[in-house]
């Protein structure tokens, strides 16, 4: 191992202590910031994100609020909860807990959030403000990564930045925002021709997939910096990203960790898209 760890866990840290200063101070003003996590069902999983979720919040200083549904939740029903949040004033954040049983329309669920209350960024019109260069609410984890790059002062104009993944939670908005920041960005998918051409050209290489051990040394260029945003568990129960870590640290200038690396950063910045979003109500 020769790279750099990119601790996310600190500065996911970090980023907490900054989100509570400005709790502080919204409070100060009269305003207490609150999220509320639909969560649908019971997978064992989700609840425990759902749990952090609501713990960083806590810790925070923020109102938070879990509304636990059944996995057989009719749609319409799902729907009347969000109205009910969007009319809300003590609630400045939606966040509906991904994914959803099959009978649910996932696509009408996070259009029927408010957009100023879509601390995801997935709702389409937030898509596009982010696509168009006027940001609303950048999606978490891509987010969480742009900072990462920034407090590891990693150069991003005129970089080669290579994405493996094109979701619309991961991929997509990560290529927007690292070509907002000056990179000439590759966005791989499942059907890219010879993967490995594509990522030995990466300055930066952010790898969400899916797919664990998808990307090893021999497809990093030497001193590339590594972003891996998978989160698999293997039957062993061990949790590994979508990268080989081993022969990639031996390559790489700068790593992130599975876990402690984008994870904990994702929660972070959740907490800085519903500060955003409850001083937003202040300025209008
Ligand atoms: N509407 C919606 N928004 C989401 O942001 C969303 C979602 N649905 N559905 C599920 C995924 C997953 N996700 C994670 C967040 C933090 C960690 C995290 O903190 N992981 C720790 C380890 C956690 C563990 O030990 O399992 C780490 O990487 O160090 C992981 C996964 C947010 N998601
Ligand atoms: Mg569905």
């Amino acid at each position: 191992m020769s790279a750099r760890l990119i601790d996310g866990k600190a500065l996911s840290a970090h980023v907490r202590g900054e989100v509570a200063e400005r709790v502080r101070t919204l409070k100060s003003q009269g305003v207490t910031p609150g999220l509320a996590v639909v969560l649908v069902g019971e997978d064992p999983a989700s609840q425990v994100y759902v749990r952090n979720k609501a713990a960083a919040c806590t810790a925070a200083g923020m109102h938070s609020r879990v509304i636990p549904l059944g996995a057989d939740t009719p749609e319409g029903e799902l729907l009347d909860v969000i109205e009910t949040l969007n009319a809300d004033p003590a609630i400045h954040g939606i966040l509906v807990q991904l994914p959803l049983p099959g009978h649910i329309d996932t696509g009408l669920v996070i259009e029927t959030i408010s957009a100023a209350k879509d601390v995801d960024g997935f709702h389409v019109s937030n898509a596009g403000l982010l696509m168009t260069g006027r940001p609303l609410f950048r999606p978490c984890t891509p987010y969480g990564v742009m900072k990462m790059l920034e407090s590891e002062n990693v150069p991003l104009r005129g970089a080669e930045a290579v994405i493996v993944g094109a979701s619309n939670i991961v991929g997509k908005p990560m290529a927007m925002l690292l070509l907002a920041a000056g990179a000439t960005v590759t966005l791989c998918n499942s059907k890219t021709r010879d993967l490995g051409d594509q990522t030995r050209r990466a300055d930066v290489l952010v790898v969400a997939t899916g797919r664990p051990g998808i990307v090893s040394g021999d497809m990093v260029k030497p001193g590339a910096v590594v972003i891996d945003v998978g989160i698999n568990r293997l039957e062993s129960g061990k949790l590994v990203g979508d990268v080989d870590f081993d022969s990639a640290a031996a390559v790489a200038s700068a790593i992130t960790p599975v876990p402690g690396g984008v994870g904990p950063m994702t929660i972070a910045m959740l907490l800085v898209n519903t500060i955003e979003a409850a001083e937003r109500t202040l300025q209008a």
